[in-house]
């Protein structure tokens, strides 16, 4: 890849000379063209859609759409190189013959962003599916590999709350770089517990939408998904050792991790305050930048996590300073496959603190065996 198309935000940081700039700045590309997919995809959403019954169709539109704009964008940027990308889409259902009206449906929506944003040559069904197969990669721990998951937190995304467009790059079994774009997220600090309903109410307005991007070694930084070229902030962790202060995030839907179990492993660690409740990796975005102290996941038994799901945000959240750790403790190991093995959950917060949920929730886990 060419190393000269640093954005102008980048010249003060160490961004600029870091060694995965130039991926880094396509990265930014990829996850912004998509995230304006999906508000696109978003603002046409009817009443009926929004109330999240039975049609999932919007959302699928989105979700393909996404992920072969990032295909499209990353391919772009280094034709010399076959992409190996570890995404959560497939083609099956859009080669098969009754997927052939959706197929069109998203080729026309792509066809529109590409034109608008890019001024781009349209692209065929063909090419489309093409991109999308361009996510079936194993991944694993050599090489490079990209890891996408094009919208987080669907439930969020039709519901009109949070979620992101969340992109990691794999190296030799390291993430190193990652990239969330958060297009319902106000750009100030968020701090009720709504699941983010407000904010995405307010979508259209212009301080809301960010772009969080992490460089192993070179920090963690935000900026607005509009003006991400122009205009950047180092974060980092808010390091809150009083647990009277501390807030705890968790997922909106509580079929997605047990809100019972963390709050006997908040009580246990002496938080006391609500939790904040959102959607997606949106939740590593807003620890990163100090808006709340800890992120706890405790899915079902029966889930078996996935990478897409967690590698963008968990080397932001350790770029800022905060430490992510399955139930026993251990590191996420992204190097496995597509499939995240972990133990437990997901606890996530500054290294001071994650010690103590740590200890809260192998002491709540020990009686409940
Ligand atoms: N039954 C489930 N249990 C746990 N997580 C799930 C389940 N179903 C989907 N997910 C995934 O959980 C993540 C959302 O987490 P959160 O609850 O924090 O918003 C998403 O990756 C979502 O997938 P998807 O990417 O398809 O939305
Ligand atoms: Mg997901
Ligand atoms: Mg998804
Ligand atoms: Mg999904």
């Amino acid at each position: 890849m060419c190393r000269n198309h640093a954005p102008a935000a980048w010249a003060e940081t160490k961004l600029s000379d870091a060694k995965y700039a130039s991926e880094l700045a396509a990265a930014c590309e990829a996850v912004t063209l998509a995230s304006k997919l999906c508000q696109r995809v978003q603002q046409q959403l009817t009443t009926s859609e929004k109330a999240d019954k039975d049609d999932a169709s919007p959302v699928t539109v989105a979700d393909y759409g996404a992920q072969a704009l990032v295909a499209w964008v990353l391919q772009r940027a280094d034709p010399s190189l076959k992409l190996s990308m570890v995404a959560e889409e497939d083609s099956a259902d859009l080669i098969a013959p009754s997927g052939a009206a959706m197929l069109a449906r998203i080729t026309q929506l792509i066809n529109s962003v590409l034109a608008e944003e890019q001024g781009a040559a349209p692209l065929s069904e063909q090419d489309v599916v093409g991109l999308i197969e361009l996510g079936g990669s194993q991944g694993g721990p050599q090489g490079r590999h990209w890891v996408l998951d094009p919208i987080d937190g669907t439930r969020g995304f039709v519901g009109m709350r949070q979620y992101a467009v969340c992109l990691g790059m794999l190296q030799d079994g390291d993430v190193v770089l990652g990239v969330l774009g958060c297009p319902n997220l106000p750009q100030g600090a968020v701090g009720d517990d709504d699941g983010g309903a407000a904010a995405a109410g307010k979508s259209s307005s212009a301080d809301v939408g960010c772009l969080f991007l992490a460089h192993r070694g070179a920090g963690a930084y935000v900026a607005p998904l509009s003006s991400s070229s122009s205009s950047l902030r180092r974060i980092s962790v808010r390091d809150e050792s009083d647990m009277g202060n501390a807030r705890f995030m968790e997922s909106y839907e509580s079929r997605h991790s047990d809100h019972s179990f963390t709050a006997a492993v908040a009580k246990q660690a002496g938080v006391s305050l609500p939790p904040l409740r959102m959607d997606s990796q949106v939740k590593y975005g807003l620890l990163s930048r100090g808006d709340a102290g800890i992120f706890m996941r405790f899915p079902p038994p029966s889930y078996r996590e996935k990478i897409w799901d967690h590698a963008a945000g968990c080397v932001i959240v350790e770029e800022a300073g905060g430490k992510v750790t399955d139930a026993s403790g251990a590191r996420l190991d992204f190097a496995r496959g597509r499939w995240l093995d972990l133990d437990g959950g997901i606890i996530a917060a500054p290294p001071a603190v994650h010690g103590a949920v740590l200890a809260a929730a192998q002491a709540v886990r020990g009686s409940k065996l």
